[in-house]
């Protein structure tokens, strides 16, 4: 025998050739994925808002004015919230009255015309892929998720949208548009699940090439599952909850959970270089990431072996990965997956003050004996949280008097310093009681003592819910905006007591007397943490309040910036952060980044990073 080669009963080479055996394999058949979101998002999505239509908070009027959350596809809903109406007062100087009312979804005729000629018309019908001029199937694909963008669809249009929506089914179908995008000189802009919150989908406003919006939601199939290998080949179009779903019914996860994972796309992640919130045991999208292929101007750009480390570099995936469709599109994935673990256990910790909390994460990520994840929020935040619990009737209201006297007079803690951790363990029992333990003591020596798991899961799914609160807030003339960065540990606590303190000044130098600037560190890491603040004001008299709203950010990206901290560790750049791309990547990066743009989108029908 040569080269340890022997043959086996099916007459395939197992060791030292080049001809793979995958007979010891076990694989799933292709899955058909049936996508809880519909090819027409409208069906079931809100057009002007986030999430699903039957989900919106609204207000009930009664002896007390409380609010409460539409449908039942999360556990607060249908449940009166008494105290949002106090602290929205409180906050903002807002009364729940006269609402302004989002526009009603436009007639046909008052889209922006599509500029597609005849002649592509028929070239592109010819593909044989199923495609839309419709004004709405054109608009739901120009935007994502900013406050400019639902700020535009509630009062008013975008100046440009794509001029055809595509729905390709397939790499195949991928390839063929992109040849025929080439050949005629159109521009693509890929759509994935619609949840970018960097302006990356918008169309730019002088483009006068044809658009064609590439949505990838009808490529959404599981292609294999290698159980030997525990990876599994999808195509990027497949939506989070879709994707988990099904690995679930076949006993695996990936364990890429980030907040939007209902609504946004595999291909999204990729492109974006997504963060989940599980990532302390499964990794981010980078780690979780085996294999990629990018359909290119230039052909495909994949590597040609499926292994789990190469040497050698430059690592072509880091090519693809956060290229937010400006390089290609990305058509199937080959991810990680894990066994579902046995056991799932939430939990949370109460801390004298925000440092105490930052301390005891620093200590966590010191030791590497982070749980899944672990989150910690400052105190406007978890007075926030407070104001979002139902009404606890005679005796819960008064176990929670009794609670907050406990923390005040028992503990000593100040209402208005405290701050919560909220964490989520996976492993099995006994991994899961050696974490616990881990991170209790280690909370204990900084002052913090647990809260129990309610809170803990309550936290986490209240993550799921806040998404739908900027919608009733811009009906009561709030706008609100998120914003994130990674840090270096010892600047995490004067980051964000600099951002807030520049934002209370930006505030006030244009009389924003009622605002709200808050934050929670949501990852953490050997070498810094992550920040994600939420920052909203009301605008009364403000004449145009998403561009006051983003004049403000963008100090507060500076002040991030002159901090230590980073452009952004999981919403990508976008439109809306090139500014700082070059001081990121140096000036040899961006001519780096130019060069690969050239090289492999020459006519430049994808949009740019910069
Ligand atoms: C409420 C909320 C919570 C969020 N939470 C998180 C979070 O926890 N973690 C996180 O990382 N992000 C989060 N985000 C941001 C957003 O969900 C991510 O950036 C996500 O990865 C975008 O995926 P998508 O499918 O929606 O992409 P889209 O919005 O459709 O597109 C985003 C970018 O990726 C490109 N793109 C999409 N698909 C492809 C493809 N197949 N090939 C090439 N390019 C493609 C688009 O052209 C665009 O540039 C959140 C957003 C919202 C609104």
């Amino acid at each position: 025998m040569i080269n340890e080669e022997k043959e086996n009963s099916a007459g395939n080479i197992e060791n030292g050739s080049s001809k793979l055996n995958q007979d010891n394999k076990k694989f799933q058949e292709t899955i058909n994925v049936k996508s809880v979101v519909p090819k027409y998002r409208q069906e079931l999505l809100k057009w002007n808002g986030w999430g699903y239509k039957d989900c919106r908070f609204e207000v009930n009027a009664g002896d007390v004015t409380s609010i409460s959350l539409t449908g039942n596809r999360y556990p607060i809903a249908g449940k009166n919230l008494p105290h949002f109406e106090g602290w929205v007062k409180n906050t903002f100087n807002v009364d729940l009255v006269n609402p302004t009312l989002s526009q009603a979804l436009p007639e046909e005729d008052k889209y922006p015309k599509t500029l597609l000629i005849a002649e592509e018309l028929v070239r592109i019908v010819r593909l044989n892929i199923p495609y839309s001029l419709r004004g709405v199937d054109r608009m739901l694909r120009a935007h994502g998720q900013t406050l400019h963008d639902i700020f535009t669809l509630r009062n008013g249009m975008f100046e440009r949208i794509p001029d055809i929506v595509l729905w390709p089914t397939c790499h195949e179908e991928v390839e063929k548009i992109v040849e025929l995008a080439n050949e005629l000189n159109i521009a693509i802009l890929v759509f994935g699940g619609g949840t970018a919150v960097s302006g990356a989908v918008e169309c730019p406003v002088n483009e006068r090439r044809t658009i064609i919006s590439l949505d990838t939601s009808q490529m959404n199939k599981i292609l294999w599952v290698d159980e030997a290998n525990l990876v599994a080949c999808i195509e990027s179009g497949i939506i989070g909850q879709d994707l988990e779903r099904e690995l679930k019914a076949l006993g695996y996860t990936t364990g890429h959970e980030p907040d939007s994972y209902e609504f946004s796309s595999l291909g999204g992640w990729v492109a974006t270089r997504a963060s989940g919130m599980k990532k302390n045991i499964y990794g981010n999208i980078e780690d979780l990431l085996v294999h990629v292929k990018m359909v290119t101007s230039k052909g495909v750009l994949e590597k040609n072996c499926q292994v789990p480390r190469l040497s050698c570099g430059p690592d072509f995936n880091h090519i693809v990965l956060g290229s937010e469709g400006s390089l290609g599109v990305i058509t199937e994935v080959i991810l990680k997956i894990r066994p579902l673990p046995k056991c799932t256990r939430y939990g949370s910790i109460v801390f004298p003050n925000f440092e105490s909390g930052v301390q005891t994460m620093r200590q966590v990520a010191k030791w590497r004996c982070q749980p899944a994840s672990i989150r910690l929020m400052d105190n406007e935040q978890f007075k926030f949280g407070m104001i979002l619990k139902p009404d606890a009737g005679l005796i819960g209201s008064l176990i929670d008097i009794l609670k907050k006297l406990y923390l005040t007079k028992i503990k000593g803690f100040e209402f208005d310093k405290l701050c919560v951790m909220t964490l989520l363990f996976e492993g099995d029992e006994k991994q899961v009681k050696e974490q616990e333990k881990r991170v209790y003591d280690i909370a204990g020596e900084f002052g913090g003592f647990p809260a129990g798991e309610t809170n803990g899961e309550r936290g986490y799914m209240l993550t799921f819910v806040i998404a739908y609160l900027r919608d009733i807030a811009l009906e009561y003339r709030i706008v609100a905006e998120s914003f994130e960065t990674s840090v270096p540990w010892d600047r995490a606590i004067s980051l964000c007591a600099n951002v807030k303190q520049r934002i209370a000044q930006e505030c006030r130098d244009l009389s924003i007397r009622h605002f709200l600037i808050s934050c929670r560190v949501t990852q953490t890491y050997d070498a810094g943490c992550v920040i994600y603040f939420y920052f909203a004001f009301n605008h009364g008299d403000v004449s145009d309040p998403v561009a006051t709203h983003h004049q403000i950010e963008s100090r507060a990206r500076d002040e991030i910036i002159a901090c230590g901290g980073s452009i952004s560790h999981h919403h990508g750049v976008g439109k809306l952060r090139t500014k700082w791309y070059p001081q990121t990547v140096s000036e040899v990066g961006v001519s780096l980044y130019n060069a690969t743009k050239n090289e492999l989108d020459p006519k430049i029908y994808l949009r740019r990073i910069i």
